[in-house]
């Protein structure tokens, strides 16, 4: 009817050309042409009130919007986009589960990690926001669903990995639904040892209710409900809403798999949709296959090999989404015409704090938990420590010497691939910015691992060292809760440890103090200080726990080369660190504040200290005879495992596919067949491997001995396969 009149009757100054006023159709194929353009120019389309009048006014402007959504997409990722809307198309080929793959990007030139400077500047020209541009950068995979589906509701649900609107891959891929439901579902009976327990609820809650209130500013809502079993809480919800589809952010986790496979067949049990995205990491870590063997520059799983490999099999890192893609995509986004029953985020069973002590103050005080909050904490990072973490990282005593940005990270308020891009898309010198850079491929690793080895969380990678003895008994306790409540009368450990316990946070020079404390010098299994951390972190993470206890055990993919001194505290090196969190030793002069028990009695008068009642007696006081045990305790397990010792003296282990490979193994620890250490001037003449004899000894530079170091392994992998 538009069309006729405006034929017969056009309205002044507006302009309609014939294919326009031919038909519907022409009309429509006009109207989309122009919106591409604006969105090409990123100008808003504001939708004029009496055009739309009614609910089926609204459904054509939707339908228009996701024509032209999707006519971008499909020329942009170049590849066929099965036509939005298109009910023709037989609903068996949609599958019952849509796997949203991260879309893979091919890059034949290999990214030596020398070579930086230079792909810097490839990565540098491609950062343009037009919405466009970035839509293939994200590289997010267009929605094949019918209109069908699409015209029922979108349930997206929200786990413990991803609290947040932006960059949200399963929020984005909904948003293509006529009506979408955030939803959280809680089940503390799911959660076991490993999931959200302790610190992480306090977190976790606060990120949540922000999330509400987020949503409400969109006239959206946060649904919550609570139960024993969530995949029934899910069925029930999917029936209230008339749901067509439920998105959910894969989390990666032990746990979550056998959960969302549940899902998965509870979804299909009611003919409803399940699509499965990847947001929480930058890579998904079941993608990347790793060979047996020395690969690429290092050992199996060690953080090198693993990012060219990950770089060479599936490309860079998917780029963020927009920010202001996200703010058009909320401002368009309906939710149902009656919103389901929710609990509030507050009446929820998490971080429940009886009577008045108030324990989660201080942790909310230092982590605030909203998007808003997550983006201020990184800039504030930019601001004043980026460009100084190369040299201070390891400082305790220098505020801003980290990110602190790992409860964000964990829990999702921040998305890790705009944080990657951040840092890639800096001025910053590429030699300065590299580490910080590669903390995010670390995170991707632990998950890596934790795919590789769904028991690592509590169980030796390298097998054969669950047979290690640790201490027992009443002795093994005591060394325990002294350690944990920060009372060995070690300062830096200590204050590292009651740091964590009032604030949930300590950076990462000091986790390794006090882990390597426990398990080198206390000798206590590596396992009890892992859950100790998972219970009182604001990051708990269990890939990233279980990865960094194992190292520290010396029973994970890597083993530490090094002994952090409890003693030393170059990590603390004003001393203002441990004045902070130990006070009754402030007044001590820097000289003896790490190591009061050497201060002389009047220096100690002076200071008001008394060891055995301000400040604790030391819990073991013969550093070096409690290590000698330690290493004395591994010596006797590798003796008692020789199947599990390489040529060299090396640890073996299985891989999820049943190779063997070779994994770093300290010096101290590798032995010959007949048990004796390895003392390693020169290599053997020729070993059953081939190995040809090589001097590794004095003589050659640090490069030249590194350089021969990889060349034996390589031989010995390849002679291993
Ligand atoms: C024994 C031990 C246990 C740990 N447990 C956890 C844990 O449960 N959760 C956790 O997030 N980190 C853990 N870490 C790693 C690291 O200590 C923290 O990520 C870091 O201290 C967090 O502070 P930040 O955000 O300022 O880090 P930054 O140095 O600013 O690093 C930026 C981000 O990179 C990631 N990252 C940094 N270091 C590592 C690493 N070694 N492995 C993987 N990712 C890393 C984190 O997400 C971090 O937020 C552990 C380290 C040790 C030694």
């Amino acid at each position: 009817m538009l069309i006729a009149q405006q034929k017969f009757r056009p309205w002044n100054g507006v302009f309609l050309n014939d294919e326009f006023l031919s038909s519907p159709d022409g009309a429509r194929r006009i109207v989309v042409q122009m919106m591409r353009l604006y969105e090409e120019y990123s100008s808003e389309i504001l939708i004029e009130a009496p055009g739309v009048r009614s609910e089926k006014d609204w459904d054509v402007v939707e339908s228009l919007l996701r024509e032209r959504d999707d006519y971008l997409l499909s020329s942009l990722v170049g590849r066929d986009v099965v036509e939005v809307g298109d009910d023709k198309m037989d609903e068996k080929q949609i599958g019952k589960v849509n796997k949203v793959e991260e879309s893979r990007t091919s890059r034949d030139d290999d990214d030596d990690d020398t070579s930086g400077s230079t792909t810097s500047k490839r990565r540098k020209t491609s950062t343009s926001e037009s919405t466009g541009d970035s839509l293939m950068k994200s590289n997010l995979p267009p929605t094949n669903l019918p209109s069908k589906i699409l015209n029922q509701a979108a349930i997206v649900l929200f786990h413990s990995h991803d609290v947040r609107l932006h960059d949200n891959v399963a929020l984005q891929m909904a948003s293509h639904h006529k009506h979408v439901v955030p939803v959280f579902l809680w089940s503390k009976k799911e959660q076991g040892p490993w999931g959200v327990r302790g610190c992480l609820e306090v977190v976790l809650k606060d990120a949540l209710s922000n999330l509400d209130k987020k949503l409400k500013q969109y006239n959206l809502r946060l649904v919550c409900r609570e139960g024993e079993d969530s995949s029934t809480m899910l069925r029930e919800i999917c029936n209230e809403c008339g749901a067509g589809a439920v998105y959910w952010n894969k989390e990666h986790t032990t746990e979550s798999r056998i959960r969302e496979e549940t899902y998965r067949t509870v979804l299909q049990e009611i003919d409803v949709q399940s699509i499965e995205c990847q947001s929480s990491l930058l890579y998904d870590p079941s993608s990347p296959s790793l060979a047996a063997g020395f690969h690429g520059g290092g050992h199996w799983g060690t953080l090198m090999p693993f990012k060219k490999t990950c770089e060479k099999q599936l490309g860079m890192p998917r780029r963020p989404i927009p920010r202001a893609d996200t703010f058009f995509m909320l401002e368009r986004m309906k939710g149902p015409n009656e919103w389901p029953a929710s609990k509030d985020v507050e009446g929820l069973n998490i971080a429940m704090i009886n009577g008045n002590e108030e324990w989660d103050k201080p942790i909310l005080d230092r982590f605030p938990m909203s998007e808003d909050d997550a983006v201020a904490n990184m800039n504030t990072f930019f601001q004043h420590g980026f460009a100084k973490y190369e040299r201070d990282r390891s400082r305790a005593d220098i505020d801003w010497s980290t990110s602190k940005l790992s409860a964000h990270l964990r829990i999702g308020s921040l998305s890790p691939n705009e944080l990657y891009y951040k840092i890639e898309d800096s001025n910053l010198d590429y030699n300065d910015r590299k580490t910080f850079s590669r903390r995010l491929i670390w995170r991707d690793l632990a998950y890596f691992h934790l795919n590789s080895f769904p028991m690592m969380r509590d169980t030796s990678i390298r097998l054969h060292y669950e047979q290690t003895e640790w201490l027992s008994g009443e002795e093994e306790d005591a060394r325990f809760n002294a350690w944990k409540t920060g009372n060995t009368g070690y300062p830096l450990v200590d204050s590292g440890m009651r740091e964590l316990w009032e604030t949930g946070w300590m950076t990462q020079s000091v986790r390794m103090v006090v882990a390597s404390f426990l398990v080198e010098y206390l000798r206590v299994n590596w396992v009890r200080g892992a859950k100790w951390f998972h219970y009182t972190l604001v990051d708990a993470d269990s890939a990233i726990n279980s990865m960094m206890w194992q190292n520290a055990g010396r029973s994970g993919i890597d083993q530490w080369n090094f002994i952090m001194s409890p003693v030393a505290a170059w990590q603390d090196a004003s001393g203002e660190y441990t004045k902070k969190w130990c006070p009754e030793l402030s007044k001590l002069p820097k000289a003896v504040l790490h190591k009061p028990w050497e201060a002389p009695t009047q220096v100690l008068q002076a200071a008001g200290v008394v060891l055995g009642e301000t400040y604790p007696t030391r819990i073991i006081s013969d550093l070096k005879a409690e290590r000698s045990k330690s290493v004395e305790a591994v010596l006797k397990m590798r003796r008692a495992n020789q199947e599990s010792n390489s040529d060299r003296g090396y640890d073996m282990i299985t891989l999820p596919d049943g190779k063997r490979t070779v994994v770093f193994t300290k010096k101290e620890f590798r032995i010959d067949p007949q048990g004796n250490v390895i003392k390693e001037a020169t290599q053997s003449k020729k070993s059953s491997s081939g190995i040809s004899k090589v001097k590794v000894g004095k003589g050659r530079g640090r490069k030249g001995k590194k350089a021969l170091q990889k060349k034996l392994l390589r031989q010995e992998a390849a002679g291993k396969k």
